[in-house]
């Protein structure tokens, strides 16, 4: 495949950034020396002559509220101070309350534990932006939130209100979370009351951490968990999600919430070499994050068993239980050795949540309890959305000129980082050329790419040395890339939930962001959905838009909205026409009275073949 103007960018960044820029390369360095897994009982033991796992440096030692120096009382094992959360229950060295005394890095006899904070400090202050500080979370405050189900747990206002734990509650801080968002505020004490959740909220509204949290509390709390000998291991927590670079940066971010608490995360995704993920999952793990694919491929080699599950999280869970991965996900988490709804604790998030997959997806759970911050499948306001009415043949020039503007607009001589999306991968690589062509430095991500140039591509944009990514669906879904100004639509999908995932890239964790549409008569059956979805996001809407969507019926499939008003009709459970038989999914959660294992859902525009092209 012609390789891009960008990835020979991108090639010689990774090659200076060297080991560094991976991770998981540093640790298998490590292995060769082959590390002894510690397990989670032996944890609290007396800390080994090991040099210090890097701690975040700070200029004020103290109580400060701000400050993450080194763990108190010297003893690097210790753990972080408990300056954070000052409730007892978990005081410093005491560790009363049930925690697990898993104060340090995992496997600390042995190895050290990679700091995945080093060095994000320095590029903060270089932007000279605090990042995740000072964020406009107010944007969030006036989002109707609606849960349903038994016995739900009240939702927190603050971090400090939950019992999570010291050593992530010092994470928390260093990824300069202040408060909890609002899916966090209510999904967090909601998964540590140990319910099953089914969670919607908008895009870039914090669900990693959502999900993330309670697991690894709950792991850092759990006394019992022991590994067992042999090649097999055996994870307590398994995190899926459609995309392999979703589950790398899933990894990246719980490996920080999880840094020094003990536990242990580690990935396994398709397109890179299976034998350097079966060496880390070797050398111990207690949270597993993996595409689908990858996974079954590990279990059918016996290398990874489910038998010790306690948490199932499903990260845009929707699309992974549509039908290009359905047969994957129930044969993973019905057909394996994990354990049953009821028995493993299973949460369930994304931002759009059809009810026909909310159906499918009951199946999985167990009592579970609703969560809807805003309307399902709902966009945020945040994002400022523009339709154009833009003929086949002229999107490329129309193209060109919005980026014209935008270079006006670019920060320190750079240009504002701009995400194209399109339908084919042929007309990815297609646009991606034309664009180099015409100055514009572009490169591509796409289902044909190789797993590294993917890697490249995306690299070479996050970093802004091509701020022009052109992405097929594959970069739709999860992907929190800071900076991303604008969001291009220059083909339109077919699914207006898609839509809302594709804009989502930009306007993420309170800050402002621009998408623009081309649409044309192709794109008619989106009319009216994409009409209501600007309206209920106080969007002006084109009037020709208008007249699109009053001609053009809804066609069913996954373009029919749910739910009549703006914030009505979320669970599926509370719609009657979807309560055939009587049946009371309150009580009985697991799908009773639907029996529908692999059957159901056919509204979607995807096929049997798309799972390989996204895992
Ligand atoms: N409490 C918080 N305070 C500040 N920033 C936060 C907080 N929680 C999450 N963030 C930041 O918000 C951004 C978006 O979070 P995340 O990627 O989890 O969103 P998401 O809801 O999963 O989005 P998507 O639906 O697109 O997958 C991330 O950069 C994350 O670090």
């Amino acid at each position: 495949m012609r390789s891009s103007w960008a990835d020979s960018v991108a090639a010689a960044e990774t090659a200076a950034a060297g080991s560094t820029a991976n991770n998981s390369s540093a640790g298998n360095n490590s292995a060769r020396t082959r590390s002894t897994y510690v397990p989670p009982h032996l944890r609290n033991r007396a800390p080994s002559s090991d040099p210090p796992a890097p701690v975040y440096s700070s200029s004020t030692s103290g109580t400060d509220g701000s400050g993450y120096g080194p763990p108190a009382g010297g003893n690097r094992w210790g753990g972080p101070r408990n300056d954070y959360n000052n409730r007892s229950g978990y005081s410093s060295g005491g560790r009363g309350g049930g925690w697990n005394n898993r104060t340090g890095g995992w496997d600390r006899g042995r190895e050290q534990e990679v700091n995945p904070f080093a060095g994000i400090e320095n590029a903060v202050e270089e932007v000279g932006e605090q990042e995740n500080s000072g964020i406009n979370f107010d944007a969030y405050e006036d989002i109707p939130v609606e849960t349903s189900g038994d016995n739900v747990p009240p939702a927190v206002n603050t971090f400090a209100e939950i019992d999570l734990g010291e050593a992530l509650n010092q994470n928390i801080r260093r990824c300069k979370y202040v408060k909890p968002t609002p899916v966090q505020r209510h999904a967090i004490p909601i998964s540590l009351g140990g319910r099953d959740l089914m969670a919607c909220a908008q895009t870039g509204s914090g669900k990693t951490a959502a999900f993330c949290f309670p697991i690894i509390s709950g792991i850092m709390k759990d006394q019992a968990a022991q590994r067992r000998p042999g090649w097999c291991c055996f994870p307590l927590a398994l995190i899926l999600s459609p995309t392999r670079e979703l589950s790398m940066q899933i990894h990246e971010e719980a490996r920080k919430f999880a840094y020094q608490t003990g536990v242990k995360v580690v990935v396994a995704y398709g397109g890179a070499p299976i034998n350097q993920q079966l060496r880390e999952l070797e050398r111990g793990v207690d949270i597993l994050v993996a595409t689908p694919g990858r996974l079954v491929d590990l279990l059918e080699r016996a290398r990874v068993s489910l038998e010790m599950i306690k948490y199932l999280a499903l990260d845009e869970a929707d699309r992974m239980l549509d039908m290009g991965f359905e047969p994957q996900i129930r044969k993973i988490v019905e057909q394996m050795d994990m354990p049953p709804p009821g028995v493993r604790q299973t949460m369930l998030f994304s931002a759009t949540f059809p009810k026909e997959i909310q159906r499918l997806a009951s199946d999985f759970l167990a009592s579970y309890i609703f969560l809807a911050v805003g309307r399902v499948g709902s966009s945020t306001d945040l994002i400022v959305q523009r339709v154009e009415f833009v003929h086949e043949s002229d999107k490329r020039s129309h193209l060109m000129d919005l980026l014209h503007a935008q270079k006006a607009n670019g920060v320190h001589g750079k240009q504002a980082l701009t995400l194209v999306f399109v339908e084919t991968k042929k007309g990815a690589d297609s646009l991606e050329h034309w664009l180099c062509m015409n100055g514009f430095p572009a490169t591509t991500i796409h289902g044909d790419r190789t797993q590294q140039e993917r890697e490249y591509a995306l690299r070479s944009f996050k970093s802004g040395n091509t701020p022009i990514l052109v992405a097929t669906d594959v970069a739709a879904r999860g992907l929190d890339i800071p900076h991303v100004a604008h969001v291009v639509n220059f083909d339109l999908p077919n699914d207006i939930d898609d839509y809302v995932h594709r804009i989502g890239r930009t306007g993420r964790a309170g800050k402002s962001g621009l998408a623009t549409a081309f649409f044309n008569e192709n794109n008619a059956s989106l009319a009216r959905p994409l009409a209501d979805l600007m309206q209920e996001s106080n969007q002006e809407v084109p009037a020709w838009l208008s007249r699109f969507a009053a001609r053009s019926s809804y066609g069913g499939g996954k373009n029919r909205r749910s739910g009549g008003g703006r914030f009505g009709g979320r669970d599926f459970r509370r719609d009657s026409s979807f309560n055939r038989g009587g049946a009371d999914y309150y009580g009985g959660g697991g799908g009773t009275g639907y029996g529908a294992s692999g059957g159901g859902y056919s509204g979607g525009g995807y096929g049997p073949g798309v799972t390989s092209a996204w895992d």
